[in-house]
């Protein structure tokens, strides 16, 4: 059993006051307390289409030059495959998310925007979106701040992790469509879901990854089961 003075160090919240007479205090404080769920929402490929806004971007800048269709696509990096297709892409496909407005015009990824505020309203749950700006940041991390407020409101800029590095934030639940996530932290306290994309459909995931296939999926039974694990191993 965990000291209550442990729950409270690890982000329990007084669920109700006082202790009743005829219980110990150890049982009061583990019915009193509830573990708060903290979850990272990644941003491209989760909240914002960005392979879909690259490709209309791309072909109306470039109309003469090849692309791939997005259910061609594979490999978490653009350009990558941009240049393997053809040599001088790489430099094109870049072009296009380092100007003005791209990130900013980037539709929400369908059922997005209504999943995420419903993930914030739901109790002992705290929710963070947890996105990397790209190095050349003239117009990106600003764009970023605009895109959350334009589409889930001012309140939700409280909730921006803006980080190149997402091992070093700490949360319960990564909901990322990255597949490789490292960095300086080689034990993240995240389990990582991963967010099926066009780029990632295709991959064989290693042993216990689990995906979350859409929005209109079970996002919430992925909640809830961490909720029941982390209850049940004490955390
Ligand atoms: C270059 C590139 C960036 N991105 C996204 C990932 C990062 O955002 P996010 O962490 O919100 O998914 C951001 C900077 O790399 O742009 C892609 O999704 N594909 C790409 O090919
Ligand atoms: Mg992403
Ligand atoms: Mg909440």
């Amino acid at each position: 059993m965990i000291s209550a003075p442990n729950l409270l160090r690890r982000g329990c919240s007084l669920a109700t006051t006082g202790l009743r007479r005829g219980t110990t205090a150890a049982n009061s404080f583990s019915a009193a307390m509830t573990r708060r769920l903290r979850v990272l929402v990644d941003m491209d490929g989760v909240l914002a289409d960005f392979e879909g806004g690259f490709l209309k971007k791309y072909q109306s800048r470039y109309p003469g030059e090849p692309f791939i269709e997005l259910e061609d696509r594979r490999g978490f990096w653009v350009s990558e495959q941009y240049e393997n297709r053809k040599p001088g892409l790489r430099e094109k496909a870049i072009s296009i998310w380092e100007a003005k407005d791209f990130f900013l015009d980037l539709d929400p990824i369908e059922g997005a925007v209504e999943a995420v505020k419903e993930m914030a309203r739901l109790s002992n749950t705290d929710v963070f979106i947890c996105t990397s700006p790209i190095k050349r940041y003239e117009y990106c991390p600003y764009e970023k701040y605009a895109w959350v407020e334009k589409h889930l409101g001012h309140e939700f800029l409280e909730q921006i992790v803006l980080t190149r590095d997402k091992t070093v934030v700490s949360a319960d639940l990564l909901i990322d469509d990255r597949p490789d996530i490292t960095g300086a932290e080689l034990n993240p306290t995240w389990e990582h879901i991963l967010f099926t994309a066009c780029h990632n459909k295709q991959l064989l995931l290693p042993l216990p990854t689990r995906r979350l296939p859409s929005w209109n999926h079970d996002w919430k039974g992925i909640l809830e089961r961490k909720r029941s694990e982390l209850n049940s191993s004490g955390q």
